[in-house]
């Protein structure tokens, strides 16, 4: 017989977009996509201003009742029956947000982009391990089976030694106005510097997503090479980046990135997943090449270079649960991958560790630093405060 399955209590720090698609993920049945070992239970919501705003989220997801409200991040990050918390604030809140959670004893997985720089992500990793907590960046997609499927296929030689990798994640946010003025208004989190916006931080972390997990993750420890990086940035008009290409070089592995993005041209011209393959990863004896978008790309191919020039394609479908409106967005195996770790007292993923978010956070500092981007101070100070703003909500 099989034995129970590991339950994990999330608690859920906000109620915006992102925290209603992970958490309709967490509701579906583990079994739809052939998971047993593992559960997901949602046992406390916190809206930074209002415990009703809380309450309208659990309807809205059609969650359970007897999940708790609050109206206080701080509340939510003191309840004993919360294993741990899911940080779905914008960027600019996840270093204050993180550490209050961990201050507070609790695991969490932190929405990308983890901080806003480098040293809050060291920050949070060292508190992380001063606490003895688990401490994770949500980069769903590295937790696809698509990805780690790509993963293997690297390091199984199947394409030889990987040289160089290409990956884009753009969207066209002018359309229909061709002015170069987006679509969302100055204060957006997308294009608003106060909760650090800009194209780099939001998308072309995922660009960026697949030169690490195919250039820099499947490197031996503990010999990893940080990439050198040289980066090209055209500013907004609020001063966030638009348009930034960033090229990371490893000279000792013999291998380029180039991660590219962009919120006035589109990955897919038409907005469209068939375009051109948003992700090529180059090596001697063939390419794989990714499917936009980098997020959740459901299909990849693979060209050999020995062969008829046949080319593999792989459809990698998002499982859905026609229990819960077959709803399935493919959040839900970072979850699994959390539920895991507490379960077997890991305190990192291994699919993403820490040491790599933090080179990923410097590599889009180093980036944001050359197209001279600034943030402002209340957002990048790796000084924590409990009572700042971005965890009272003004309060
Ligand atoms: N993994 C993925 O696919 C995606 C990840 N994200 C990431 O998730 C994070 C949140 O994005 P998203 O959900 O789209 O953002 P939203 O603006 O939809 O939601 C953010 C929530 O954060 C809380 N919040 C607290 N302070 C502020 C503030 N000053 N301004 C705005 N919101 C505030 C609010 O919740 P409350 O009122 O309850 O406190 C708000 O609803 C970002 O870091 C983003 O990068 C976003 C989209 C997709
Ligand atoms: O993480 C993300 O993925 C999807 C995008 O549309 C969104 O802006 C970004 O935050």
């Amino acid at each position: 017989m099989a034995s129970t399955p590991y339950t994990i209590k999330w608690g859920i720090m906000a109620t915006g977009g992102i925290a209603e698609t992970f958490c309709k993920d967490l509701l579906t049945d583990p079994a739809t996509r052939s998971v047993h070992d593992v559960k997901h239970q949602i046992v406390a919501v916190s809206s930074s201003t209002s415990a009703d705003r809380a309450a309208e989220f659990i309807k809205k997801i059609d969650g359970p009742s007897t999940a708790k409200t609050y109206g206080s991040y701080g509340e939510l990050v003191a309840d004993p029956d919360v294993d741990i918390i899911y940080v779905a604030t914008p960027h600019s809140h996840h270093f204050q947000n993180a550490m209050l959670a961990l201050e507070a004893g609790k695991n969490v997985l932190c929405e990308k982009a983890l901080t806003v720089t480098a040293s809050q992500a060291k920050k949070l990793v060292a508190k992380a391990k001063e606490k003895n907590l688990f401490f994770m960046e949500a980069v769903w997609t590295r937790y696809f089976p698509l990805s780690i499927k790509i993963r293997e296929l690297i390091t199984s030689g199947e394409i030889g030694t990987v040289y160089r990798t290409l990956a884009d994640l753009s969207f066209n946010e002018n359309t229909p106005r061709t002015d170069g003025i987006v679509n969302f208004p100055d204060t957006h989190r997308m294009v608003n510097k106060d909760l650090a916006g800009g194209a780099l931080l939001d998308l072309g972390i995922y660009a960026l997503t697949w030169v690490f997990q195919t250039l820099y993750h499947i490197q031996p420890s503990p010999t990893k090479e940080p990439p050198r990086v040289l980066a090209a940035i055209n500013k907004y008009r609020t001063g966030a980046d638009e348009n930034t290409s960033i090229i990371c070089q490893f000279p000792n592995n013999k291998s380029i990135g180039v991660a590219t993005t962009s919120i006035l041209v589109g990955t897919s011209p038409h907005g469209t997943t068939t375009a051109a393959p948003a992700i090529r990863i180059q090596g001697s004896k063939g390419e794989i090449q990714v499917q936009h978008p980098a997020f959740r790309p459901l299909s990849y191919s693979v060209i050999r270079k020995q062969g008829d020039g046949k080319v593999e394609v792989v459809e990698c479908p998002i499982p859905t649960d026609p229990a819960r409106g077959n709803w399935g967005h493919g959040m839900f195996w970072e979850a699994d991958e959390c539920a895991r770790c507490l379960r077997d007292g890991k305190k990192q993923s291994g699919t993403l560790p820490w040491d790599e978010s933090v080179v990923i956070m410097e590599t889009m500092e180093e980036a944001l630093r050359q197209g001279g981007v600034e943030y402002p101070e209340l957002i990048t100070t790796d000084v924590f405060d409990a009572k700042s703003p971005l965890n009272t909500g003004n309060k």
